[in-house]
């Protein structure tokens, strides 16, 4: 348990539920994760409720995406457990595996298209992995998702070569929606957007979280999308989850890392001076505008 932290079970959200009321979609306990003799995380723990856009931060080289790749299973662990919703990968046979995965999507930092493929074709990689869909149907479900992520109808036939960096994450998130998560994973969505491009993203997440009832876990630098969009926030640090809650339990908290981040010279620049050390509900998602 972490010193800074009210007991896990004692906190409450906006609507006075306690954790234990809430229904945990991913759950991390003791999980250690090390490269030879360096130790990355050491007995971390973290929940992630359903329904809430986590935003995940910490120092560059804290093992942010060393978590997310150990609980997405590319990167193997050394000890602690993972159960996303509900199961633990390790106690599954392949078929129930096979059918896990598919509730859950990932949009990898740079969006990690396929070069040779289409946007359709892309949307469609997961669905001729897990699916077995006629054409035309694929068709279907690949322009409903275009069209659920803000692109215009005929990013369809383009290469990822012939899309703006804004329209490249646009088309990664389409693909990582393509089989209906109830999970999603974003690593750095909005870095390399220009601030409006940005601001736009994550309106659509929250959009997306809003309509399709997705739980999302967002690896992110960006203080404008924390203080816009996400409804908790986790810091790595010290090889573990340091501290996590709300934006008002950030700017209140006196860790000097998060101190620094969140009542830094940058955080002052969009963080109204009269936020600090308001310690209230969770009205972080009320209007920041974006440096420009
Ligand atoms: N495959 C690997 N082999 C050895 N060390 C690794 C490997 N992957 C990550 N690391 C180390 O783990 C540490 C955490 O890296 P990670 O990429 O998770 O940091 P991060 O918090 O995501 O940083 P950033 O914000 O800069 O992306 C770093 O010291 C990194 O060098």
């Amino acid at each position: 348990m972490n010193a800074l932290q009210p007991e896990r079970d004692d906190r409450q959200d906006e609507h006075g539920r306690n954790d234990r009321d809430r229904d945990v979609v991913l759950s991390a306990r003791g999980v250690t994760v090390s490269f030879g003799s360096k130790v990355v995380l050491d007995k971390l723990d973290l929940d992630i409720y359903r329904g809430e856009i986590l935003g995940f931060v910490g120092a560059s080289g804290a093992g942010k995406s060393v978590l997310m790749r150990t609980v997405l299973r590319l990167l193997p662990r050394q000890g602690g457990m993972i159960k996303i919703l509900g199961e633990d990968y390790d106690s599954l046979d392949e078929p129930e595996r096979n059918k896990l995965d598919m509730r859950l999507g990932v949009l990898f930092q740079q969006g990690a298209l396929f070069s040779s493929l289409t946007v359709k074709e892309n949307i469609q990689v997961p669905m001729r992995e897990y699916l077995d869909l006629p054409a035309a149907l694929m068709d279907e479900l690949a322009h409903l998702k275009i069209r659920m992520v803000g692109l215009a109808a005929d990013a369809a036939d383009k290469y990822p070569s012939e899309l703006s960096g804004g329209m490249i994450k646009r088309a990664a998130l389409a693909r990582a929606l393509a089989l209906d998560p109830d999970l999603v994973f974003l690593d750095e969505p909005t870095s390399g957007l220009d601030p409006i491009g940005a601001a736009e993203f994550d309106e659509l997440i929250a959009k997306l979280r809003d309509t399709l009832g997705l739980t999302v876990y967002m690896v992110t630098h960006d203080l404008d999308s924390l203080f816009s969009v996400c409804d908790r926030i986790a810091v790595l640090g010290q090889k573990r989850v340091l501290v996590e809650g709300t934006i008002d339990d950030m700017l209140a908290c006196d860790e000097p890392w998060v101190k620094s981040y969140f009542r830094g010279k940058r955080a002052r620049s969009i963080v109204p001076t009269d936020r600090v050390g308001h310690k209230a509900g969770n009205d972080g998602a009320a209007a920041y505008s974006r440096e420009k």
